[in-house]
């Protein structure tokens, strides 16, 4: 066998498990403001105090979720402080995210006999006060509550625990990733007068951070020299292109290994990342089309038939097949622009200023076939 063919035993990865995606990076870059913001909300509670409340915003993959891991990871180490993250997607009642936080405060589930409310409330705070302890709630894609209308509820119980329960602490962390929702406008006014949370925002990564925070992970991941620069770059400029989620990325570079060694390749070549990511991106546009509503559908199809026109003129044809105006029109390209469905880019136009061009990011033809 040739020399840089694979045996049977052999692999161009040293780690797979750091492409899972919920492996938890070791180190957390181009994060430090955030990270800061955090921790300053969060540091009263070292000492023994309620900590301040944080709403973190920001489009998906762009580690809001690893950033409450890392500094629950961190204040765990800190006695008199316990931590836990509730996925909301999973948890999206007021009664199952406070079923969450009593197991993580005894370590067992509530008896499933179906006890109030109240009750599981109650014995949460008691178990705080008599402790002496401190918690801190993450509520992760929080978005969840308000599609189920639980979120007011939710937070308000949380927020007035100390209230209802004297000498029961506790600080919330709100993590959204849908820009569209405004998360205090949504609240009721009883929750808004309560809820005066620190801002985090979470912006999406430029191409260069990319790279850099996937170089890291090909270092650990991939043996040396499987995975060279412009292998990086490629998958770097993939992401970047399909909306900066970094999940996009990570999955590439495992797919991309993959494709290599079924080649019996000791390197990863440019090509392996491209095939993964033909195959890759059908699956990220079919996961966002179906989650479009009606007129955002129809937006899609009118572009396909204009692919690559002006904003103005798309405008002209969605208005005629729907009857929308501009406002929604408007929200709809910055939200497909943020999922990476569109590109939406200033361009000259001779005589008349900056006009905005609308493209499809992907095959006009592949988006048609899907949305069927
Ligand atoms: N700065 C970073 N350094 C290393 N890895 C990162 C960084 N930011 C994000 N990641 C990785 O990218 C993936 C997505 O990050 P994460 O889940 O934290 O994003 P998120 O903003 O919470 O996404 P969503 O809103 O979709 O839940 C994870 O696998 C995470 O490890």
């Amino acid at each position: 066998m040739a020399g840089d063919m694979l045996g049977w035993d052999e692999s161009v990865f040293r780690d797979e498990g750091v492409f899972d995606f919920e492996y938890v990076p070791e180190t957390f870059r181009h994060r430090d403001e955030q990270m800061e913001t955090l921790k300053y909300a969060l540091r009263p509670a070292v000492r023994g105090s309620r900590p301040l409340n944080v709403m973190a915003r920001g489009p998906p993959g762009t580690g809001k979720t690893t950033a409450v891991q890392k500094l629950f990871g961190e204040l765990s180490g800190v006695s008199d402080v316990r931590t836990v993250r509730v996925n909301c997607q999973v948890d999206s009642t007021r009664y199952s995210v406070f079923s969450r936080l009593f197991e993580g405060l005894f370590e067992y589930e509530p008896p499933t006999s179906g006890i109030s409310f109240k009750k599981l409330f109650g014995q949460i705070t008691d178990k705080l006060v008599e402790d002496d302890e401190v918690m801190v709630v993450a509520l992760d894609d929080v978005n969840y509550l308000f599609y189920e209308n639980e979120a007011s509820d939710t937070l308000y119980s949380l927020l007035r625990a100390h209230e209802a329960h004297a000498g029961a602490k506790i600080g919330v962390v709100v993590v959204s990733s849908d820009l569209d929702l405004d998360v205090i406008a949504e609240l009721d006014g009883r929750v808004q007068s309560v809820f005066r949370p620190e801002e985090v925002y979470f912006g999406k990564y430029g191409e260069r951070e990319i790279a850099d925070i996937l170089s890291e992970r090909v270092e650990r991941g991939f043996r040396e020299g499987a995975v060279g620069p412009q292998v990086l770059d490629r998958v770097a400029a993939l992401t970047a292109d399909a909306g900066g989620d970094l999940r996009v990325g990570i999955d590439l570079l495992r797919r991309a290994g993959l494709n290599a060694e079924m080649r019996g390749s000791t390197e990863v070549a440019v090509e392996d990342v491209d095939d993964a990511y033909e195959k890759a991106k059908h699956v990220h546009l079919s996961r966002h089309l179906r989650g479009l509503s009606e007129s955002e559908r129809a937006f899609v199809r009118v572009l396909a038939e204009h692919d690559g026109k002006r904003a103005g003129d798309v405008f002209d044809a969605f208005h005629d097949e729907t009857g929308l105006g501009y406002t929604r029109y408007s929200e709809i390209i910055n939200k497909l622009d943020q999922l990476g469905l569109i590109d939406a880019e200033y361009a000259e136009v001779e005589g008349r200023g900056r006009s905005r061009e609308l493209s499809l990011s992907y095959d006009a033809e592949a988006v048609l076939d899907r949305l069927e």
